[in-house]
């Protein structure tokens, strides 16, 4: 249904105005609804060879995406992106980690030599079980039930724990099959193993029970390996050619070269150097925020674009050095270019809730990166710390080119070698627990799914198929227009969205 009258801004009048404009400034019109909200496909693709079944991609952060994010978003359907601020072969176990295994849960369970003693591994009573390990291959267990039960605990671990082939289960497992296994067998726990009999992992019936209250997994990233596919994070150094060695020996499937400012020679060389050395392998450039950048950096070959500078919630770029640009405004110039050579764009940063969600999607990217979205989540890295003030549990989330990210390991690639002073691009603070992401990513890819359906698209093509026609039509909203599309006038409310 085309647009009869001359209401609301086509997206290219609107954007070519000088302003820089960012999700909150701008508001869609509704269209004309003819699906129902379930016939909305979300399906992408995150690059040129990565297909993906929702537009979801978690930050190469260190507060972010190790393991288990990466596992969970390939169980989701989306992917990870690994941080790069540890050493090669820590980042490369993290990839190695995703790979081995097909359930989204990550567990790290205790385990001993056989001819060793037990000390106070049982003092906690989140430990159900240790495991008899002889380097990486199971030989038996012993359940905490057993051990209270002894009379003498100074024997080996050897002598007394159960050996029991059946506990364990293949890497590819998934959840439903372990879930069957332990019901059926009446199991506590199963050992999950790799070919060759190396353990990856334990999983208990409790976390097994937890994620299956959560909705039901759809379909999963999974690689032409046959396992799950997981990105990572390099820098434009000499050095990263090395780590970039280990990380595609691990198996990686995509590698994101990160940088605030990725229209540089060290860039355009890297994507060079790892297109001509791993043609198979996809490579994300950015980040980038105009059209020039963008262009530059297809030429040089990359398979993907990631947009946004200063947009982060913990990004101070843009005061310190002045440079960047409104997220919607970078979104929409930047895949306008990218689209005519069909490269797909991640609109990186800024996203606080489904709404920017849906505005990125629309506005021309074909995924969405987030980190303070995910940060509180089970899944990010860290523990749970209690704020008294505002009375929630909350977990550290902090800046890749904050002064202690720096310090943990960035710093060399940072400001250059040789810089003495550092300067900060970044904040370290804190984000409230948002529960598992296996919940909090179905529920928002719902609304993502109703904004599409307001506007009249039925999937992400469908969308940018209204941008360009002109179909779609937007407007800035005023400051009291914001004010008024949220909550206001109430004494008190409480927002709870599911
Ligand atoms: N998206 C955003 O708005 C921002 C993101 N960040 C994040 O912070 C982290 C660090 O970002 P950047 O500082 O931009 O990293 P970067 O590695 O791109 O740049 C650091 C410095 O090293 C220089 N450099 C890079 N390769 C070089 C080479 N081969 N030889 C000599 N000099 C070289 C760069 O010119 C720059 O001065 C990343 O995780 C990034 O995502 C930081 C600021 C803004
Ligand atoms: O200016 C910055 N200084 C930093 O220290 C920093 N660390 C990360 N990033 C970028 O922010 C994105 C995540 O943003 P959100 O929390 O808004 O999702 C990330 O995906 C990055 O693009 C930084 N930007
Ligand atoms: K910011």
């Amino acid at each position: 249904m085309a647009t009869e009258f001359e209401d609301g801004f086509p997206a290219e009048k609107l954007f070519d105005q000088g302003y820089s404009y960012t999700y909150d400034d701008v508001i869609f019109l509704p269209h004309y609804i003819d699906f129902p909200t379930d016939a909305v496909n979300l399906s992408t693709k995150l690059s040129r060879n990565v297909p993906l079944s929702i537009p979801w991609v978690s930050s190469p952060m260190d507060t972010v995406t190790e393991s288990h994010m990466a596992s969970a978003m390939a169980a989701l359907g989306g992917i990870g992106i690994i941080h790069s601020n540890v050493t090669p072969s820590e980042q490369a176990d993290m990839i190695r980690s995703v790979k081995s295994r097909r359930v989204p849960i990550l567990s790290s369970p205790v385990f001993k030599a056989p001819d060793s003693r037990i000390v106070d591994e049982f003092d906690s009573n989140d430990v159900p079980f240790v495991l008899g390990l002889r380097e990486t291959k199971l030989l038996g267990y012993i359940a905490r039930s057993d051990w209270l039960g002894l009379k003498d605990r100074e024997v080996k671990l050897g002598e007394i724990m159960r050996t029991d082939a059946n506990v364990c289960v293949p890497w590819d497992y998934d959840l439903g099959q372990i879930d069957e296994k332990l019901k059926k067998e009446g199991r506590d726990f199963v050992v999950v193993e790799k070919e060759g009999g190396e353990v990856v992992d334990a999983l208990t019936k409790e976390e097994v029970d937890r994620v299956k209250g959560y909705p039901k997994l759809g379909k999963g990233t999974v690689g032409s390996d046959g396992r799950w596919m997981v990105g990572a994070a390099i820098g434009t150094r000499e050095s990263d050619k090395e780590r970039l060695e280990q990380l595609v020996k691990a198996g990686v499937d995509v590698i994101v070269l990160d940088s605030s400012q990725g229209n540089s020679v060290y860039q355009v060389e890297m994507i060079k150097y790892v297109k001509r050395t791993y043609p198979e392998l996809d490579v994300i450039g950015g980040n980038v925020v105009t059209m020039s950048q963008a262009q530059n950096l297809i030429k040089a070959g990359v398979d993907g674009l990631r947009v946004g500078m200063g947009s982060g919630s913990i990004c101070t770029t843009q005061e310190v050095c002045a440079v960047g640009r409104g997220q919607a405004t970078a979104v929409y110039k930047v895949s306008s270019i990218a689209a005519q050579s069909g490269i797909p764009v991640i609109a990186d940063g800024g996203i606080s809730f489904s709404g920017h969600i849906v505005k990125a999607l629309v506005l021309g990217a074909s995924t969405v990166m987030m980190g303070s979205f995910l940060a509180g989540s089970t899944e990010a890295p860290g523990a749970y710390d209690y704020d008294e003030k505002k009375k929630c549990r909350v977990k550290k989330y902090r800046g890749m080119g904050s002064l202690e990210a720096m310090a943990k390991g960035s710093d060399q690639r940072y400001l250059g070698d040789t810089a003495k002073l550092k300067i900060a691009q970044g904040v370290v603070g804190a984000v409230a627990d948002k529960g598992s992401v296996l919940k909090l990513v179905p529920y928002t890819m719902q609304a993502v799914k109703q904004g599409f359906q307001d506007l009249g698209a039925s999937s992400l093509q469908s969308a940018h198929d209204l941008l360009r026609s002109k179909t779609l039509r937007l407007e800035v909203r005023t400051s009291a227009a914001q004010v008024e599309g949220g909550v206001h006038g109430l004494a008190s409310h409480e927002k709870k969205a599911f």
